[in-house]
């Protein structure tokens, strides 16, 4: 059936996507990935550093949503705390495979791998990164599918579930109907879209342990950082 997107759905889609694009980390922080010290302590510090930053692009991209700001306020907290680490795997993922200056290695990758993380996590995360980029998403699908993980209503401690689903379902519709109009070969794509979201749970998952084994090895997170994970 001939799939259209509507003046609303047009309307909503810009919105979401002028928010990423808008919030971004600062050019001067995502420079310090190309700084030539690969230490296991140099990699942990900037990986925090870009977590911070990235933390703080997460919550204004957030706000920017229409009608996040009129949910319950604790609610809105129990969203940002439960989405954080699976929007930052997805924003993450776009730089993860860009290569470094002298092409041998992506920017991110060697870093994660001399972080003090444990082989059993990095290869999980790291099928994920190449699942992602292999997707190969569009700008609108990056936007609307990180929108759609903030606003996922069953996340820890929400209350109102009805009001989140409110806001999710019309995001579900428009990326359907994206990914119809930009995927035409593939009829599956969108569905693929979503299994990623259920994969990324297993990585938070996942993120809990290694956040555990670090503070076990004494490492020290920023305040914002402890705050978004309660941990410290
Ligand atoms: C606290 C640190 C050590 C940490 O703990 N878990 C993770 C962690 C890990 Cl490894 C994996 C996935 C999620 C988390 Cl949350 C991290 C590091 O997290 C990030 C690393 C890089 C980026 C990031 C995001 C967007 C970017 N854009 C650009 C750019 O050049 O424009 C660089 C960049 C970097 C974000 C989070």
């Amino acid at each position: 059936e001939k799939v259209e997107i509507t003046k609303e759905q047009k309307a909503l889609t810009k919105v979401i996507v002028e928010a990423y694009n808008r919030h971004q980390i600062p050019q001067d922080v995502a420079k310090k990935l190309l700084q030539d010290q690969y230490s296991v302590e140099e990699n942990f510090l900037l990986l925090t550093e870009m977590a911070t930053s990235q933390v703080q692009v997460i919550v204004e991209f957030t706000k920017s949503i229409p009608g996040f700001l009129s949910l319950d306020h604790e609610d809105q907290i129990a969203l940002l705390k439960g989405s954080a680490v699976e929007a930052m795997f997805l924003r993450s993922a776009q730089v993860f495979s860009k290569k470094m200056p002298n092409g041998h290695n992506g920017i991110l990758e060697e870093r994660i791998r001399k972080s003090g993380i444990s082989e059993e996590f990095i290869t999980p995360m790291f099928n994920f990164y190449k699942s992602i980029i292999g997707l190969h998403m569009s700008l609108e699908e990056q936007a609307l599918l990180t929108a759609i993980t903030i606003l996922t209503p069953d996340r820890p401690y929400v209350k109102d579930h009805q009001a989140v689903e409110k806001l999710q379902e019309p995001m579900l519709d428009v990326l359907r109907k994206v990914c119809v109009l930009q995927h035409p070969q593939e009829p599956q794509y969108f569905a693929r879209l979503l299994g990623r979201l259920t994969e990324l749970r297993t990585l938070t998952h996942y993120h809990a342990e290694m956040l555990t084994s670090w503070r076990m090895n004494d490492h020290k997170f920023t305040p914002l950082l402890c705050e978004i994970w309660d941990v410290q």
